[in-house]
């Protein structure tokens, strides 16, 4: 082999490549502006998924021709042209919205320089080539202050992660305000581990961190037992923390690119224990904006539809008549109201479109409260496809199986494309699924016999079919015990579900239950979901508070893959950015399975909801075509046993008056 160039040599090509390639980029960027102007003399739309589609085919053979691999080709492109469509739509958007378009923008946003919501805030500006004066604040309440004063011109709010669910907080805030939402935007978050330069990941012994990415971060953080966590209240403080202490011992978490503005550097990136771990932003303003027909747009309306049976399930099937999507739904309480709660939906439309504006006026008539909280452009570019035959690959390869794997749901065992009617699981008494809906108590280990006999029979008069049982490393004598208590429900013709919490759980939960529930935190174990897909008796799948629909449906798949068809799936609520520790009922989550998949659908309100909002919810929840509902008894004890035994009652009426 003959001797390489020297390196420097090599790198110095390198580098200047990548000046050529950066300096063609922006000037596809320029072009692509061009195309938007005119677009807005011709009234197109920015969207042409047909020349994309040209596009990435003629693109994939030239870079074949060059030894370039498919995929790699279509993965450059298409975030190319998600940038090139983002650049048009901002901006058309500031062409239709002229009063927007100023020098500088002042932007209130929570925490300080580097924080995730400054980072949304720098690329939502630069975007529009606007330079931006910052305003950290410490609430979301502040943030909303500061533009209602008028001291900022915009505020960003965080609304969601697809890792942790709803910001709850920030829908609390929306209800009360007279801001118009006026945009939304999205970034990546990547966490990483900042140190100081030079520091060494061997060095390291605090980590400092907000509580949400030490959260999402916690598979990465279980294995390094050896960190000190140190909690802050944002990001940024970590950051500015560690580069203060000026000492190689000490980390934070947070972006590579906020790091960069306290000079820290990136020792160990993509902590998250999700791949694709996103946060999107809302952008408020005193003036509501319009949005140019040629771009995709959305609308997020707040909505109180009254108590009365079916009303939620009219109000969606307006939109529906309309063929109005809407791509979130989610309830928060009304404050001094109990039992009622306020919509939040996000529909996908434009606030002057004609389907659109009848349904706003047949909703007003049928709800009790509807205001139209902005109508704003959708930033969400969904990349564009190949076709295998356009993409010229062979069928078997594994890269066009995963390419098919996330684009069509028809080969999945848990999809309706798989199998059109609604599965139906029926053990015993508990009878849930295509139609059917069922009740299930969830009771607390340890307990003695006699308590326990007593609390099957009055659960059996209440209305529930099945007891789940949790706690089990928690008993003692637990063998024994357990057989005496699986006695004592059948007795009362009750259903015995053993929740399995830890992986030593599983033989006795197997060997006794007739239904066996996995916990959300074991989830993510395939050994454990290999197993119960080998089972005779029914099993329950509780949705893990970090995973997504996809990951509680890829758990599903494994399971129904191992020849368990007796499959229901529950949802218990997901973390979120709220102070309160508690998880968000992701009642969205719920509309999303049913949308997909054939399985029953519990939802497990205790963990999420107030006591004495659970009947309202489990309206909701019916409403919503949930199959049915888990009570934790622990979460509705009151102090005397009659209020108990009226909420039970509440909870169940609400479950069956609505069927
Ligand atoms: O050709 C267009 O119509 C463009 O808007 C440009 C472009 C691109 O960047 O290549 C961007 C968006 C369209 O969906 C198709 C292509």
């Amino acid at each position: 082999m003959s001797k390489p160039q020297p390196l420097n040599h090599t790198r110095e090509q390198i580098t200047s490549l990548d000046n050529e390639l950066l300096a063609l980029l922006a000037k596809r960027r320029e072009l692509s502006l061009d195309v938007a102007r005119s677009k807005e003399v011709d009234v197109r739309p920015i969207r042409d998924t047909i020349r994309e589609k040209e596009l990435l085919s003629r693109l994939v053979k030239q870079g074949r021709e060059q030894g370039l691999d498919a995929h790699y080709v279509i993965s450059l492109y298409q975030s190319i042209i998600e940038d090139s469509v983002l650049n048009q739509q901002a901006y058309l958007h500031g062409r239709a919205n002229p009063e927007t378009q100023q020098q500088q923008y002042c932007i209130a946003y929570l925490g300080a320089r580097g924080s995730y919501s400054y980072l949304a805030a720098s690329r939502y500006c630069n975007r529009r080539q606007v330079e931006m004066q910052d305003l950290g604040c410490q609430s979301f309440d502040e943030i909303v202050q500061a533009v209602e004063s008028g001291h900022a011109d915009y505020g960003f709010l965080p609304i969601e992660n697809t890792s942790s669910g709803s910001i709850n907080e920030v829908y609390d805030v929306l209800q009360h305000t007279s801001l118009a939402i006026v945009g939304e935007t999205t970034i990546e978050v990547g966490h990483c581990l900042l140190a100081n330069s030079g520091s060494n990941i061997a060095d390291i012994k605090t980590v400092y961190a907000h509580p949400q990415p030490i959260s999402q971060c916690s598979r990465y953080l279980s294995q390094r037992s050896e960190f000190k966590l140190e909690y802050c209240s944002s990001s940024a403080e970590a950051m500015e923390k560690v580069c203060n202490a000026n000492d190689s011992s000490v980390a934070a978490i947070g972006s590579a690119e906020g790091g960069a503005l306290y000079q820290l550097e990136a020792i160990e990136t993509d902590l998250a224990n999700q791949k694709v771990n996103q946060s999107r932003f809302i952008v408020v303003a005193r003036k509501a904006v319009e949005v140019p027909s040629q771009l995709p747009a959305k609308c997020t309306l707040i909505m109180a539809t009254g108590q009365k049976p079916g009303a939620l399930v009219e109000a969606l099937l307006v939109l529906k008549a309309r063929n109005l999507n809407m791509s979130k739904l989610e309830s928060r309480p009304i404050p001094g109201t109990p039992w009622e709660e306020m919509f939040y939906l996000d529909i996908d439309a434009n606030l002057s479109s004609e389907p659109m504006q009848a349904a706003l006026k047949e909703l007003e008539r049928t709800t009790r409260f509807i205001k139209v909280l902005g109508c704003y452009p959708c930033e969400t570019v969904k990349p564009t496809q190949l076709s295998n035959s356009q993409l010229m690959i062979e069928p078997n390869t594994s890269k066009s199986t995963a390419v098919a794997a996330t684009t069509s749901n028809k080969q999945q065992r848990f999809s309706k494309q798989y199998k059109s009617e609604a599965t139906q699981v029926v053990c015993g008494q508990l009878d849930l699924g295509n139609g059917n809906i069922g009740a299930l108590a969830q009771m607390q280990l340890p307990i003695d016999l006699l308590q326990f006999e007593q609390m099957a029979k009055e659960l059996k008069e209440a209305g529930f079919q099945a007891v789940a049982i949790q706690g089990l490393s928690q008993q003692s004598d637990v063998i024994n015990s357990i057989d005496k208590f699986k006695h004592a429900l059948a007795q009362f013709n009750l259903v015995c579900v053993l929740v399995i919490e830890h992986e030593t759980d599983l033989t006795m939960a197997t060997q006794f239950a007739d239904v066996v529930m996995l916990s959300g935190n074991l989830m993510y174990n395939q050994a454990i979901l290999i197993q119960l897909g080998s089972l005779l008796v029914p099993v329950i799948v509780e949705r893990n508070t970090m995973a997504s629909v996809d990951d509680l449906l890829n758990a599903a798949e494994i399971i129904l893959g191992q020849g368990n068809q007796q499959l229901i799936l529950c949802e218990s609520g997901v973390t979120t950015l709220n102070n309160s520790g508690k998880p968000s009922l992701d009642l969205a989550a719920l509309v999303e399975l049913k949308a997909l998949s054939h399985l029953p659908i519990l939802v497990n309100p205790s963990y999420a909801i107030e006591s004495e909002q659970m009947p309202t919810f489990v309206r909701a929840i019916r409403q919503l075509k949930g199959d049915g509902v888990m009570v934790n008894l622990s979460a509705i004890e009151h102090a005397s046993k009659a209020d108990t035994a009226e909420l039970i009652n509440k909870i169940l009426s609400s479950l069956y008056q609505s069927h």
